[in-house]
């Protein structure tokens, strides 16, 4: 793991009118490192998402990816620097097949007449979708001409993170990819977040089911009322101390 981060929120604060949904809030990942940033509901988590992803842009601070400010203007912007992100609604085409929505907006065309666009190279979009699901570890049963609506939640919810892991070069942002998932399903999902800290991504991954959180992430941040409160080592958390700090029933050791 690199020890630079590689995309860092700065004292961000972003309101909704008379809402203040983030106050000053510090967030960095590094390079193959899963955070996790947890926080109960309204604690500023999807805002926080969507101002990294560039949908909103933050009131004061700012988003540096390589150190580097960035103004997105729009989530392709962000999109086209690197950075994926997964809603919690997966946003596969059922009625595609895994290998389209692999290739979903980046179609591969065989070269046309005249250099002009041709048909779609179906045949290469399939290989590598293959070759790409595997190496984002996911072992499909079923070939990737097979329609996504014929895959399990939980297969499913692997293509569509594997093909976020595909296709981003910095940083993946996983906004609760576990839920509505079973103990295997999840166990499959959790699996390909780890292999995207493997190839070297930076992941960012948004859940409430904290064991998922304490089991693949290597720090965890928690935000409380738009504020971080607490950015540590998964080590130092056990089940309980995140859920207090998280409800903010956790009362700091007293200071000698
Ligand atoms: N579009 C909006 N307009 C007004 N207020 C909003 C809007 N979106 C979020 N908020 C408010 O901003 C605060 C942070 O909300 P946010 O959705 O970021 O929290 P969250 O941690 O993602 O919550 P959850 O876990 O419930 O999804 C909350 O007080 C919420 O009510």
């Amino acid at each position: 793991m690199a020890d630079a981060p590689i995309y860092e929120a700065r004292e961000v604060t972003k309101s909704y009118g008379s809402v203040r949904a983030l106050t000053d809030v510090n967030l960095s990942v590094r390079a193959g490192e899963i955070i996790g940033l947890v926080g109960d509901n309204g604690a500023g988590k999807s805002t926080l998402v969507k101002v990294l992803s560039g949908v909103h842009r933050p009131d004061t601070g700012g988003v540096y990816l390589d150190g580097v400010a960035q103004e997105w203007k729009s989530p392709h912007d962000a999109l086209q620097a690197g950075i994926e992100t997964l809603y919690q609604d997966s946003g596969l085409c059922p009625d595609l097949t895994i290998s389209g929505n692999v290739f979903l907006g980046r179609e591969r065309r065989r070269p046309g007449l005249l250099g002009k666009l041709g048909f779609l190279d179906n045949k290469a979009m399939a290989r590598v979708a293959h070759e790409e699901l595997e190496r984002a570890g996911i072992g499909l049963t079923t070939g990737v001409r097979r329609n996504v609506n014929q895959l399990s939640g939980g297969q499913r919810q692997a293509v569509a993170i594997g093909r976020a892991v595909a296709w981003a070069r910095k940083v993946i942002i996983l906004d609760e990819p576990t839920n509505h998932l079973g103990a295997r399903q999840s166990g499959e999902v959790l699996k390909v977040i780890e292999s995207a800290r493997e190839r070297g991504l930076g992941v960012i991954f948004i859940s409430h089911t904290l064991p998922h959180v304490l089991q693949v992430t290597d720090r965890i941040v928690v935000l409380r009322l738009g504020r971080v409160v607490a950015d540590e080592p998964t080590s130092s958390f056990t089940p309980d101390s995140l859920l207090k700090v998280i409800t903010g029933l956790h009362t700091p050791e007293p200071r000698s």
